[in-house]
């Protein structure tokens, strides 16, 4: 087998890793921790999956922080080209083989248990050989010198396969125990069996048999002796029994016949009793209709018949108020008129009773009618008098109105003069007012614009005059400084001296201007004054005039509401006049009403009299019917009581002919039991009582002896058959001892195959063992004079149990723990080596040969040494492994390669990184 090509994904320290290896040596090599055992663990985990992982499980593969891994392995094996592929994953903290196949050329192969167990069968070993043998782990070096001999025997044994026989060894020793176990088992049953057997054979079973069955026709004679006897009581029993039976039978029959007699006599003459009563209730019931008889005389002697013409009468009494005439009188209606001696039959007082009846009927009818009558007239007349009260009452209520109104009337007539003559005063005061126009300037309406003209002239005047006096004013002024300038001697005018002054004389002029302003003024205080007394009388006129407005307004009012007045006034008066009218009207209808009432009082009262008319009447046909009621009741009972004596009458005769009839059964009876009685024989009864009291004695006796030798016969009887089961018995035992005897003679003889066959396989295994052995030492002689050229051992001896001992050259014997730590890895590994070779040879013919797979197998050798392992993994080469690979940093090691892969950390990453170097990469390393 080569690995062609391993892949490694999330797998322990590794991100991504692809390597591919070739044939030859490969040397892994990197510094501490840099994952160089974790590929070679990859490449064993992608074989056997969990089964490598020792006591890890499958999540502590799986890089941390990471959710999956993979792992790819290519390989090739007898030409052939395998891949292997596998997927983990976390789930919870637990992680799972989401994933694994191998794919051949026959097919692929899934499931991790499939996949494994076609691995080791292809490989010929299952993981725990591979480690043993193809993959030296790290510091497992030693592992099969440390072994215990024994422990080494299986490791061995396994890899040769042996195991199998080893086991097939000890079902054989299991198959030997387990038949000794059952032989044992039946060699005891066999021991019980025939003891049985003699023991029973001593009993002398046969005599026995004879002597109990010559008892048994003893018993049976007696036996047969004893039951004729019996039969013979048995018969006498019954015969006795018989005659005594008969006798009891006589003796009940009479006495039920007498018992019978004496019933049937105390029937009949119960049957006499009651024919008697019957005669008494004929007697009773003939006196009681003898007594009605007389009644029903007295009774229609009494009676005071009502006539037709009594019912006519009373019956026309309601015609004559009648109109309609539905119930006027047919006069042969009822049949009143027949005599009364026709009552003698009950149908005649039935008849008699139905004319009454109808006659009652109409005149119940009639009553009605009037009943009603008078209760409508009734309501008729009191409506009629309510009406009347309405009418007069509201013809007062009116009359009273009218009268209000009256008053009222009064008044009015009395408000209208008063306001009359309110405007004719009025009339004469505008008269007044408006002759005050009659001298004046103006006319009536003008007085208004006339005091405006007026009074506009006066504000001219007045502010003409304020001129003048405001001029006459500054004149004086003006007059008095020039006299004063003058009296100085200075101009008045320009202030200078006065001589020869141009201004003396203007003094003067103002003076005279002064005169002639004085005058104008008087003047127009003069037309002032005139004017105000003129604006004084258009003042006058101005109210003369306003006060003639408001009268004539008042005027005006005071017309309107006489105008308005005097309706009402009218309308009062036609008022008054129609209520009286209607009071008039209501009178006359009251009036009217009353009379009607009357009328119908007079009508109800004749109504009244015809009703105690028909009552009287009724009264009468109420008491005839009540006698004539009676005769029907006296005729039904008469009738009844003529029924009753017929019945009684029947039933006599009846009772008469029952008691022959028992008479004659009575004298049968009696002869009966006279014959009976006569049949008794008291001798025989006596000597029948005697046989019977012997045979049941002797029955009883009989009876108990036969029952003990029955009892004896069943204890022989069975005694027989004792004897003859247990002669059966002892035939059986003589047949099942030959068959045990039989049995255990095949046991012995499979006994002794089995004990042959587990020799055998100790045999075959020894053998094979020798031979391995053989073999197994010759290889390790070579291997380890290859790899350990040392003059001071002279071979190594492998006995049957795979002990080891070396031989030195003075041909002293050591244990290998006695060799130095070096040696011993040496040893080792030429152990391995040959297993390894005699494995690639094949029990059954040659296989190739796996990678051997060695980590850190350097670690105890010295520099030397190491050269030897270099020629050791050389001569492997040489005997044909394709592929070896190597964990080691050692130099020399290093320089054997043909192929080399360098392991490095990502120091930032922390995740491992793979390279490929070429050989020419050894000089470098030394610097490493
Ligand atoms: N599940 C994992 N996830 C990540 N890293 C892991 C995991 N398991 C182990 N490692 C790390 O892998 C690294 C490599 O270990 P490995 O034994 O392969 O080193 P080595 O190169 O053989 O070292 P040495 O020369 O000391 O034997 C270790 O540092 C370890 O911490
Ligand atoms: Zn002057």
């Amino acid at each position: 087998m080569k690995v062609e090509r391993i892949r490694l994904r999330n797998f322990k320290c590794y991100g991504e890793a692809d390597l591919g290896l070739e044939r030859g040596v490969t040397i892994v090599h990197g510094v501490n921790g840099s994952g160089k055992s974790t590929l070679l663990e990859g490449v064993f985990f992608a074989l056997y999956g969990s089964k490598a992982l020792d006591d890890r499980t499958l999540d502590d593969v799986i890089t941390t922080g990471e959710e999956e891994a993979e792992i790819e392995l290519a390989f090739r094996h007898d030409d052939v080209d395998y891949r292997v592929e596998r997927h983990l994953k976390l789930r919870g903290d637990r992680a799972t083989t989401t994933k694994c196949v191998l794919e051949t050329p026959e097919g692929t192969v899934e499931g991790a248990t499939d996949v494994r167990e076609r691995v080791t069968t292809l490989l010929r070993m299952d993981a725990e050989a591979f480690v043993n043998c193809a993959y030296v782990r790290q510091g497992e070096v030693n592992k099969l010198i440390h072994a215990s001999p024994s422990d080494r025997q299986d490791m061995i044994d396994d890899l040769l396969q042996l195991g199998a026989l080893e086991e097939y060894r000890e079902r054989a020793s299991d198959a030997r125990l387990g038949v000794k176990t059952v032989l044992d088992g039946q060699q005891d049953v066999l021991e019980d069996v025939r003891s049985q057997v003699e023991r029973k054979e001593d009993k002398d079973l046969h005599e026995r048999l004879n002597e109990l069955e010559e008892r048994r026709a003893d018993l049976a004679a007696d036996i047969e002796n004893y039951e004729s006897q019996r039969e013979n009581a048995s018969d006498t029993l019954e015969a006795s029994t018989e005659i005594l039976e008969r006798h009891e039978e006589t003796r009940e029959e009479i006495e039920t016949l007498e018992d019978e007699i004496e019933t049937i006599r105390s029937k009949i003459a119960e049957t006499e009793r009651k024919r008697e009563g019957a005669g008494e209730t004929i007697d009773d019931r003939k006196t009681r209709r003898d007594e009605l008889a007389d009644e029903r005389e007295r009774v229609l002697a009494a009676i005071d018949h009502v006539s037709e013409s009594s019912v006519e009468n009373s019956a026309d009494t309601v015609d004559e108020t009648d109109t309609d005439g539905t119930s006027g009188a047919d006069g042969d209606a009822f049949g009143l008129s027949d005599p009364p001696e026709s009552l003698e039959s009950t149908a005649a007082v039935e008849d008699r009773i139905d004319a009454l009846e109808r006659a009652d009927e109409r005149l119940r009818d009639d009553l009605e009618t009037l009943r009603v009558e008078i209760s409508e007239g009734s309501n008729e007349k009191e409506r009629l008098e309510s009406q009347a009260d309405d009418c007069e009452s509201e013809a007062t209520e009116k009359r009273e109105r009218a009268a209000e109104l009256e008053s009222k009337i009064a008044d009015d007539e009395d408000a209208i003069e008063d306001r009359a003559e309110k405007l004719s005063t009025l009339e004469e005061r505008i008269e007044t007012a408006r002759e005050r126009f009659d001298d004046a300037p103006v006319g009536f309406g003008e007085a208004a614009d006339h005091r405006e003209t007026l009074a506009e002239e006066r504000e001219a005047i007045v502010s003409e005059l304020g001129d003048v006096t405001a001029e006459i004013k500054a004149v004086e002024g003006s007059i008095e400084e020039g006299e004063a300038l003058l009296e100085e001697g200075k101009c008045p005018e320009c202030g200078q001296p006065v001589e020869d002054s141009p201004h003396v004389d203007a003094l003067a002029e103002k003076r005279e201007r002064l005169a002639e302003l004085e005058a104008e003024r008087d003047a127009l205080e003069d037309e002032r004054d005139e004017i105000d007394e003129r604006l004084e009388r258009a003042e006058e006129l101005r109210e003369a005039e306003r006060e003639v407005d408001r009268l004539a307004d008042n005027r005006d009012n005071v017309a309107q509401l006489l105008a308005e007045k005097r309706e009402t006034l009218a309308d009062r008066r036609e008022r008054c006049e129609q209520l009286r009218e209607d009071a008039d009207e209501l009178q006359a209808n009251a009036e009217q009403h009353r009379d009607a009432a009357s009328d119908l009082e007079g009508q109800i009262d004749d109504a009244r009299g015809d009703l105690g008319e028909i009552n009287a009447t009724r009264g009468d046909i109420r008491s005839e019917l009540e006698e004539l009621r009676r005769l029907v009741e006296i005729d039904d009972e008469r009738e009844e009581l003529e029924r009753e004596i017929e019945t009684a009458r029947e039933r006599r005769e009846d009772w008469r002919t029952m008691n022959d009839e028992r008479r004659e059964q009575l004298s049968a009876k009696r002869e009966r039991k006279r014959d009976l009685e006569d049949e008794f024989d008291d001798q025989r009864i006596e000597r029948a009582r005697e046989q019977k009291h012997n045979a049941e004695d002797y029955l009883e006796k009989v009876d108990e002896k036969l029952s003990t030798l029955r009892e004896n016969r069943t204890e022989i009887q069975n005694a027989i058959g004792g004897v003859e089961n247990e002669l059966e018995e002892l035939e059986r035992l003589r047949e099942r001892l030959e068959t045990i005897e039989a049995r255990c003679a095949d046991l012995e003889s499979l006994y002794d195959e089995a004990e042959t066959l587990q020799a055998t396989y100790g045999d075959l295994r020894t053998e094979l063992r020798q031979r391995n052995v053989e073999t197994l030492e010759r290889l390790l002689n070579e291997t380890f004079e290859l790899v350990y050229q040392n003059d001071s051992y002279a071979s190594i001896d492998l006995d049957g149990e795979y002990r080891l001992t070396v031989y030195q050259k003075d041909g002293e014997p050591l244990e290998p723990e006695q060799l130095s730590g070096g040696e011993r890895a040496l040893f080792n590994l030429s152990l391995r080596c040959a297993i390894y070779r005699l494995l690639a040879e094949g029990v059954e013919g040659t296989a190739p040969m796996p990678p051997l797979i060695l980590d850190e197998p350097t670690v105890f050798l010295d520099s030397g040494h190491v050269t030897q392992l270099v020629s050791l993994v050389e001569s492997m080469r040489d005997l044909g492994v394709e592929q070896i690979v190597v964990v080691s940093h050692d130099e020399e090691l290093v320089g054997a390669a043909d192929e080399l892969v360098r392991v490095e950390k990502d120091a930032t990453s922390n995740r491992s990184q793979l390279e490929r170097g070429e050989p020419p990469e050894i000089e470098l390393l030394g610097a490493d």
